[in-house]
């Protein structure tokens, strides 16, 4: 057979039919529900009287809307009703494991799949959420879908799609002390653009990712859908079988052994062909701060805020000076002298225990800023918190004078009580930063861990590579 990919591999295998157009009906393992997205799949299923295929492959979390402050009640009535409409249609359809709100096992969708074992290595995984990417850190194929989707994962299983194509990116290098995979996701994403890995798969290699932890990979995956990407991929490795084992949905005895020698080959072959190539040199990347109201608007901390009229094209000049203007910058600023209102560190880009202990690391023994109006710490799964707990990392950012949360999407999207006000700039470790996200009119600088711990204790963005 001719070498394959790691997504041909995992295609291949899941493929039911492909009608003459080339559109494939992809057999869907897991299905995690959400309360955003799954009502009005719930409800098409309902009208054509139909039922769910397989409620077993069925894991159903509300991660968006409730609250996290301890003892916080869900107020909003939009929330509320998504809450209960959730609650409803998983008591009605079936679904093999559900986190409603409070649920000590409850967390971000892909925070718990991974680390519940729930999503496994070769897998096809769909969500109704476009950081679905994330469950790739295992080498699972994992979609984000809309909800008529959702509707037809519920009711067929599938997924319809044509064959996306095949991209690399090959990270080599060894990464500076204070950088990490975040810094990485933005740099790429600063080269290609958000639109550069537009209909294909991206597997992540290299001696760079293979000498990552899981915690790392599952961030280059989350950012694999800001540049474009429909799926994010890290082949399996030792690395992998170390993380999967053990875990609470994870085979055992004789099941594990089968499992684990299939999952070996789930790497690319070598001379598998990719359709498109990016090579990155980790050595040369520093910390990583966004300027503008899109990942890509993405610079080392050591630059300054661009000047548009430097841009030639000039829509991307107009785009350029609106992001500028909606941004309150000024064009010439150093980095380094923008002062933050607040910081939130959490997000399904950045909320797992090595992303804890690198904020942690950086914050310990230092006060949160006095300009610093608000400071969150969100983990992205109770069970990521009560390790985190179990480490003591709890308390170095409560001493510092961080808020210490319950999990949940938090202030990564403006729809739960945890927001930025009309004006407030943020340095925020989640994944997107256009105008309104965090709350109508704020200010949002996507930016690593440690890189959110350094902007929290000094008050404006800062080096953490000289921070000491
Ligand atoms: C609300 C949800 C559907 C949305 C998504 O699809 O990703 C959100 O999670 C986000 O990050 O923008
Ligand atoms: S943490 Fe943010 S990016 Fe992730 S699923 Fe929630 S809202 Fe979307």
């Amino acid at each position: 057979m001719a070498p394959r990919t790691l997504f041909d591999k995992i295609w291949d295998k899941h493929v039911v039919t492909v009608q003459d157009d080339g559109t494939a009906m992809l057999y869907i393992d897991k299905h995690f529900v959400i309360e955003v997205t799954s009502a009005q799949a719930y409800e098409g299923l309902r009208l054509n009287h139909r039922k769910v295929w397989r409620p077993m492959s069925i894991v159903a979390t509300a991660d968006h809307n409730p609250p996290t402050r301890p003892e916080a009640e869900v107020t909003d009535p939009v929330s509320k009703l998504q809450l209960a409409t959730l609650d409803e249609n998983v008591r009605e359809f079936g679904a093999a494991q559900y986190y409603p709100f409070r649920d000590p096992l409850s967390g971000i969708a892909h925070v718990i799949g991974p680390e519940q074992g729930t999503t496994l290595p070769g897998m096809t995984v769909a969500c109704g959420d476009s950081h679905t990417t994330t469950h790739g850190v295992v080498g699972a194929l994992a979609f984000g879908v809309g909800t008529s989707e959702v509707e037809l994962v519920l009711s067929t299983q599938c997924l319809a799609m044509k064959k996306p194509k095949n991209m690399l990116v090959e990270i080599s290098g060894e990464l500076q002390p204070g950088v990490s995979a975040k810094d990485l996701a933005l740099y790429l994403i600063g080269q290609i653009g958000t639109g550069g890995g537009v209909g294909h798969i991206v597997e992540y290699a290299g001696e760079t990712v293979r000498n990552m932890g899981m915690d790392g990979r599952a961030t280059l995956c989350n950012m694999s859908v800001e540049a474009g990407c429909r799926a994010g991929l890290v082949a399996v490795d030792q690395t992998t079988i170390d993380f999967v084992r053990g875990r609470r949905f994870a085979p055992t005895g004789a099941q594990w052994d089968a499992a684990e020698a299939a999952w070996r080959d789930l790497h690319s072959d070598p001379g598998a062909h990719f359709d498109k190539v990016v090579r990155i040199d980790a050595s040369q990347v520093v910390p990583q701060v966004t300027w503008g109201t899109s990942p890509e608007l993405v610079l080392p901390i050591d630059g300054r805020v661009p000047d548009p009229k430097d841009e030639p094209n000039p829509s991307r000049r107009a785009w350029l000076e609106g992001a500028l203007q909606y941004m309150g910058l000024q064009a010439g600023t150093p980095l380094v002298e923008i002062p933050v209102d607040k910081v939130f560190i959490g997000s399904c880009a950045n909320s797992r225990i090595d992303d804890l202990r690198a904020a942690a690391a950086v914050v310990k023994g230092r006060k949160v800023a006095p300009n610093v109006m608000q400071a969150l710490v969100v983990p992205g799964s109770n069970e990521t918190k009560l390790q985190a707990e179990r480490e003591g990392l709890d308390r170095i950012f409560t001493e510092a004078g961080f808020e210490w949360r319950a999990s949940g999407c938090s202030m990564c999207v403006g729809i739960n009580e945890d927001r930025l006000s009309p004006g407030e700039r943020c340095a925020s470790t989640s994944n997107r930063n256009f105008e309104g996200r965090q709350g109508p009119g704020g200010r949002s600088h996507l930016v690593s861990p440690a890189m959110a711990a350094a902007a929290a204790v000094t008050g404006h963005f800062a080096d953490v590579r000289v921070l000491g």
